[in-house]
């Protein structure tokens, strides 16, 4: 009895320290596992759908093009669903398309409904119309985030001159006709044009044709609805007098202003076919753009105080294209030959410069009781206008 006490208390000394071995190990085992499954599940938890959510969110929601930037990923996505214009069939005739409209998802604008709900993948396609082409020091080609559509004679080269003086701004020098002429050369044509920017800086491009063209709001939205429109205007009739200036200096056989003007001058009856005339009804083009374009995301700048007050006009463009205000009243001097505000230098160049020969021409004689029966004919156009974009511009 006593031996197999003794046998028993003597065998089970190794059993207690296996038995606490195993507890040990079990008990370490199931702490590195806890370990694991906590960073794993984490990790699962930043890839996970939320997160890309949030990001693409601030690619939907912001106008700024900091905060477009701030997510590659997510905005890489937005534009390669966004830009397919050979996908884009045109409005019916007479009946421009509204976005809200159904039918409309149906032509590769999938991005209304959201990317936020989009897993972000790189196919082929995003790989086409992105940034591909980055080269780190000269940086890549992309598409305007801004476009001056306007209007003809308005004062667009100024704008876009001035503009680009900025270091955070970008912008094609020539007018690309995208829009209107060339729209079936395609995305890459477009792009291939486009200036080489970095990241913190804005692509721009002036085509004065756009405002006036009917398919230019829908094409320029399903390529970038977050786009920042610029309309400069002029007063209708000086601007009409400034383009019929410039056609005469091309073809000097031309009809008189009266004439083209005029349907029936002892009537007043204006030629509205005539597009000297018709550009300048403002109200009507406008409308167009409207059913794409919030007002909120266009800028009117008044032709005529980009001429005595650059500097001004050129702040509040600097504010709607959220970037530091730069271009100031020390960027200008007044230029007494030239009758107009010249840059002290250039983008590229310390040297002072001030627009060609064409800005800024001697404007042909004009009768001033043409000038007052066009003047009474573009009044309520113009009331029209100043009531919706909510500034008086002082044509009348
Ligand atoms: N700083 C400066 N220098 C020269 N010209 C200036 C300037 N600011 C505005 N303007 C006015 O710009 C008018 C030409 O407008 P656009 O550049 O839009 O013309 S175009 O549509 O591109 O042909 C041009 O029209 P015209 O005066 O009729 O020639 C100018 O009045």
């Amino acid at each position: 009895m006593a031996y197999r006490s003794l046998t028993s208390r003597v065998g089970s000394a190794p059993h207690r320290l296996t038995r606490r071995f195993l507890f040990i190990f079990t008990l370490s085992l199931s702490c590195t596992y806890l370990c694991y499954s906590l960073i794993f599940c984490c990790d699962h938890i930043m890839e996970g759908r939320g997160y890309e959510d949030r990001s693409c969110l601030l690619v939907q929601d912001a106008g700024s093009k900091k905060l477009l930037q701030k997510s590659p990923a997510c905005t890489l996505s937005v534009l390669a669903k966004e830009i397919q214009p050979q996908a884009i069939s045109p409005a019916p005739e007479g009946k421009e398309r509204r976005p809200s409209e159904e039918g409309w998802s149906n032509q590769n604008l999938s991005t209304r409904a959201g990317p936020v709900r989009t897993t972000p993948k790189t196919t082929d396609q995003e790989l086409k119309f992105n940034n591909n082409t980055t080269t780190p020091k000269l940086g890549s080609k992309r598409l305007p985030q801004a476009i001056i559509v306007g209007v003809k004679k308005g004062g667009t080269r100024a704008v876009l001159e001035f503009i680009r003086v900025h270091p955070d701004v970008r912008a094609m020098g020539t007018e690309p006709h995208f829009f209107d002429r060339n729209f079936d050369k395609g995305l890459d044509w477009y792009r291939s044009l486009m200036p080489r920017t970095f990241d913190s800086q804005i692509t721009i491009e002036k085509t004065p044709s756009y405002f006036v063209t009917r398919e230019a709001p829908q094409r320029i939205f399903s390529m970038c609805r977050k786009m920042k429109v610029i309309v400069v205007v002029r007063n209708p009739v000086t601007r009409a007098i400034s383009d019929y200036t410039q056609t005469l200096s091309k073809k000097p056989d031309i009809p008189s202003f009266e004439e083209l003007a005029f349907r029936n001058r002892s009537a007043g009856l204006v030629d509205t076919s005539w597009n000297a005339v018709r550009i300048g009804m403002y109200a009507l083009h406008l409308d167009l753009w409207l059913q794409y374009f919030p007002i909120s995301q266009m800028h009117f700048v008044s032709g005529e105080r980009l001429i005595t007050d650059p500097a001004g006009e050129m702040g509040k463009i600097q504010d709607f294209l959220g970037i530091k205000r730069v271009i100031t009243d020390k960027h200008f001097y007044f230029n007494k030959t030239k009758g107009f505000p010249c840059l002290k230098k250039t983008e590229n160049s310390f040297l002072p410069r001030c627009l060609g020969k064409s800005k800024g021409r001697t404007h042909v004689q004009i009768e001033q009781e043409v000038i007052d029966d066009l003047r009474d004919f573009y009044r309520p156009y113009n009331i029209k206008f100043y009531e919706t974009v909510g500034q008086d511009f002082r044509w009348e």
